[in-house]
C-alpha cells in the first residue's frame, strides 16, 4: 500500500538521523513521505504541469508579440492594419488563454490538495483510534487536535502554495531569462546582474517577517488559551470576584497581541513598497542602458519595450518564491509531525492465530482460542496472580488473585488510589497487565478480538460520556440496527424514561456537548440503558463519587439492581450503600485485595472495610 510505503520511508529516513530535533524541518524525509500520496494523483499532476506551462507561455508571449506589433509593424512604416488586428487579437487569445489555465490548474491542485489531506486526515484519526490508553496517557489531546487539523492543513497549503509556486514561479523565471535571452544578450547579461541583489534582499526582509509573524502567533495563541482558561473556570471567576482582574489581565495580552499585529503590517508595507522601489529602480537602469544602445541604434524600441515588461514581472515570481518559503518550513514540520503519529505502534493488538497471515477480525475468531462464543459466554473473570505498573518500577496492581463466578455482583472499594479503576482497566484491556493474567471464561483477554472483548465487557463510567446529538443517538451510540422502541424499553428498564419524557423533546432532545444539560445521575442512567441495550456478559460500573440527590441515587440503585440480573457485575463503589447488598465486596489498598467477604462478613472483620464504613456514617467520602 502507497501509504504504508511512505510511511516506511519516513522511518527509514528517521533511523538515518535519529538526532534531528524533533521541530526541525527535515525537507528529504518529508517528501519522501508524501511521495506515497502522490503516485495515485500523478496524471492530475500532469495536468497541472501542462496548464501552467500553458498559463506561463500564455503571459510571457505577450510582450514579445508587442515587440513584433512595435518593431515589424508601427516602426517599419508598413500601415499593415490587418497584420496589427491579428496580433491584437492573438494577444486577446493569449490573456484568455493564461487566465482559463491558470483556472484549471490552480482548480486541480486545490483538488489534489483537498483529495490527499482528506485522506491522511482520515488515516490519521483512524491511527490514533487504535491506540491504546498508554499512548494518550503521553500525548496531551490538544496536540493530537493540532496533528488532526492545522497539521493537515499545513500539508494542504503545501500543495495548494509551495509546490505551485515552485512550479510556476520557477518556471515563470526560467522563462524569462529565456525570453531576455532570446531578445538581446547584452541586456539580458545586465538584468542578471540585478537577481541575485533581489534575491539577497527578499530572502533577508523574508527571514526579518517571519520574526515578526511568529510573534504574533504565540501572542494569539496566549489571549486564546487565556480566554479558554477563563472560560472553563467561569464559576471560579465569579465566585473569587475576579472580572476585574482577569479583564486586566486580558488587556494586557489584547495590547501585546495588537502591538505584535502592527508591527507585522508594518514590516509588511515597508516590504512591499522596497520591492516595489526596486523594481522602478530596475527599470529605470534598463531604460538607460537600453534606451542608450536604441539611440545608438544598436537595439531595437520594440525588444526595449519587451525588456522593461520582462523586468516588471521578473520581481512578482521571486516574492512568491520567497514568501512560500515559511510556509514550506512549517509544511515539513508538519509533516515531520504527522508521521511521527503514524510511526507509533499501537502497543496493544489483537493477536493473530497461529499460522494466520494477516490480523485476525473478530469474525475469524475461531482460532484455539475461540472456543470462547460471545451468547455461551456465562461471565466468569479470574485475575491470575496478576501485577500491573504505568510506568516501570512504579507497581500499581501487585500480584493480586481474584476469582469471579458467573451472575455474581462484585462490590469493589478502597481508598483513593487503592488501584480500583486499574483493576476494571486491565479488564477492559485498555492496557495489558506486566505479569500473570487475566481470563473470561478461561481464556485469556489477550487472546479475545478487543472488538470482541468490548461487546462481552460493558462499562458505565464514573463521568459517562455523552456525544452531542440526540438522546436515542446517545443510547444506541449512532447505530442504526437498534430500533426506537428498544431505546425506550431500556430506558424504561431502568428508570430514564420519567426524566426523558419530561425533556423538552423527549427521546429527540439534542444533547449538549458532553451532555452538560443533564445531571451527573441523569448522565449514569442514561448510560445504564446503553448496556441494556448491547447486553454485555460482563456490567463493569465505576461508580459517580458525585454526590447525588436522593431520589436519583435511588433510581441507581434500582437501575444497578434490574442490569446486574443473569449478569457478572463488577462496582467500584464510592457511596457503601451501592453495594452493601453485593454478593461479595472486595477491599483495596496499595494495589492488593486485603480483605474480602459479605457486607456482613466485613464488619464483623473489623478491619479497612469497617473504617470505611465508619468514614462513610459520617458523610465523610471513601
Ligand atoms: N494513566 C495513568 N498514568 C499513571 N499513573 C496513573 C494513571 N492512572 C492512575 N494512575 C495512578 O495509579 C494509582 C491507582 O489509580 P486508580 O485510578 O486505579 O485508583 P482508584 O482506586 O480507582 O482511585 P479513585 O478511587 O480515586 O478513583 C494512583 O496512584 C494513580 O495516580
Amino acid at each position: 500500500m502507497r501509504p504504508a510505503q511512505a510511511i516506511h520511508n519516513w522511518q527509514t529516513d528517521q533511523k538515518a538521523d535519529p538526532n534531528l530535533p524533533e521541530q526541525k524541518p527535515q525537507y528529504v524525509s518529508a517528501f519522501r513521505a508524501l511521495s506515497g500520496y502522490v503516485r495515485p494523483h500523478i496524471w492530475a499532476f500532469i495536468g497541472v504541469f501542462c496548464c501552467t506551462l500553458i498559463a506561463i507561455l500564455s503571459d510571457l508571449l505577450q510582450p514579445f508579440l508587442m515587440k513584433i506589433a512595435i518593431d515589424d509593424n508601427l516602426l517599419a512604416g508598413r500601415n499593415d492594419y490587418k497584420g496589427l488586428l491579428t496580433i491584437c487579437a492573438v494577444y486577446l487569445g493569449l490573456s484568455l488563454s493564461s487566465l482559463l489555465f491558470t483556472y484549471l490548474q490552480s482548480n486541480l491542485l486545490q483538488h489534489i490538495g483537498q483529495s490527499i489531506v482528506a485522506r491522511v486526515r482520515k488515516q490519521l484519526f483512524g491511527h490514533i483510534m487504535k491506540q491504546s490508553m498508554r499512548y494518550f496517557d503521553r500525548m496531551s489531546s490538544g496536540s493530537l487536535i493540532t496533528h488532526v487539523s492545522s497539521d493537515t492543513e499545513a500539508l494542504n497549503q503545501f500543495f495548494s502554495q509551495v509546490l505551485l509556486s515552485l512550479f510556476r514561479d520557477g518556471l515563470t523565471l526560467l522563462f524569462i531569462i529565456v525570453m531576455m535571452f532570446q531578445l538581446d544578450t547584452t541586456l539580458a547579461l545586465y538584468c542578471l546582474i540585478l537577481l541575485p541583489i533581489i534575491s539577497l534582499i527578499a530572502i533577508a526582509f523574508r527571514s526579518f517577517m517571519r520574526t515578526t509573524y511568529q510573534l504574533a502567533r504565540t501572542r494569539l495563541s496566549r489571549l486564546v488559551a487565556f480566554v479558554a482558561e477563563n472560560l472553563s473556570g467561569m464559576n471560579l471567576v465569579q465566585v473569587f470576584h475576579q472580572q476585574k482582574e482577569q479583564e486586566k489581565q486580558f488587556n494586557e495580552r489584547n495590547g501585546l497581541y495588537f502591538q505584535a499585529n502592527i508591527r507585522e503590517i508594518r514590516t509588511n508595507v515597508v516590504f512591499g513598497r522596497t520591492f516595489d522601489i526596486l523594481s522602478n529602480l530596475s527599470i529605470a537602469f534598463v531604460t538607460w542602458i537600453g534606451g542608450n544602445a536604441v539611440l545608438g541604434q544598436n537595439l531595437e524600441f520594440g525588444v526595449l519595450y519587451a525588456f522593461i515588461t520582462y523586468i516588471r514581472q521578473f520581481f512578482q515570481p521571486i516574492n512568491t518564491i520567497t514568501q512560500q518559503w515559511n510556509t514550506l518550513q512549517s509544511a515539513t514540520v508538519a509533516i515531520t509531525r504527522i508521521w511521527s503519529v503514524f510511526a507509533n505502534k499501537p502497543d496493544i493488538t489483537d493477536r493473530k492465530p497461529e499460522h494466520a497471515e494477516t490480523q485476525y477480525s473478530e469474525d475469524d475468531w475461531e482460532g484455539p482460542q475461540a472456543s470462547l462464543s460471545i451468547d455461551r459466554v456465562k461471565g466468569r473473570i479470574d485475575f491470575d496472580d496478576i501485577s500491573f505498573s504505568y510506568e516501570e518500577g512504579v507497581p500499581i496492581i501487585r500480584n493480586l488473585d481474584l476469582h469471579i463466578n458467573p451472575g455474581e455482583l462484585i462490590g469493589v472499594v478502597g481508598t483513593t488510589g487503592a488501584g480500583k479503576s486499574s483493576l476494571i482497566s486491565l479488564l477492559c484491556r485498555f492496557y495489558d497487565v506486566r505479569e500473570g493474567s487475566i481470563q473470561i471464561d478461561g481464556t485469556d483477554v489477550r487472546d479475545i478480538p478487543q472488538a470482541t472483548l468490548h461487546r462481552l465487557v460493558g462499562l458505565v463510567q464514573q463521568e459517562p460520556y455523552l456525544y452531542s446529538g440526540s438522546i436515542i443517538d446517545n443510547v444506541r451510540m449512532f447505530d442504526d440496527t437498534i430500533s426506537r422502541e428498544e431505546v425506550i424499553q431500556a430506558c424504561e428498564f431502568v428508570g430514564a424514561n420519567s426524566i426523558i419524557q419530561k425533556l423538552k423533546d423527549g427521546y429527540d432532545t439534542k444533547l449538549s456537548e458532553r451532555g452538560s444539560g443533564l445531571s451527573a445521575g441523569e448522565r449514569q442512567l442514561i448510560s445504564f440503558a446503553r448496556i441494556i441495550v448491547f447486553k454485555p456478559k460482563v456490567l463493569i460500573l465505576d461508580e459517580a463519587s458525585a454526590n447525588l440527590d436522593s431520589h436519583t441515587e435511588q433510581l441507581i440503585q434500582n437501575a444497578l439492581h434490574v442490569v446486574s440480573q443473569n449478569r457478572t457485575t463488577i462496582v467500584i463503589a464510592h457511596r457503601l450503600s451501592t453495594i452493601m447488598q453485593a454478593d461479595r465486596i472486595i477491599v483495596m489498598s496499595h494495589g492488593e485485595i486485603v480483605e474480602q467477604g459479605n457486607h456482613q462478613q466485613l464488619l464483623e472483620q473489623e478491619g479497612h472495610y469497617l473504617e470505611l464504613y465508619q468514614h462513610s456514617q459520617g458523610n465523610i467520602a471513601v
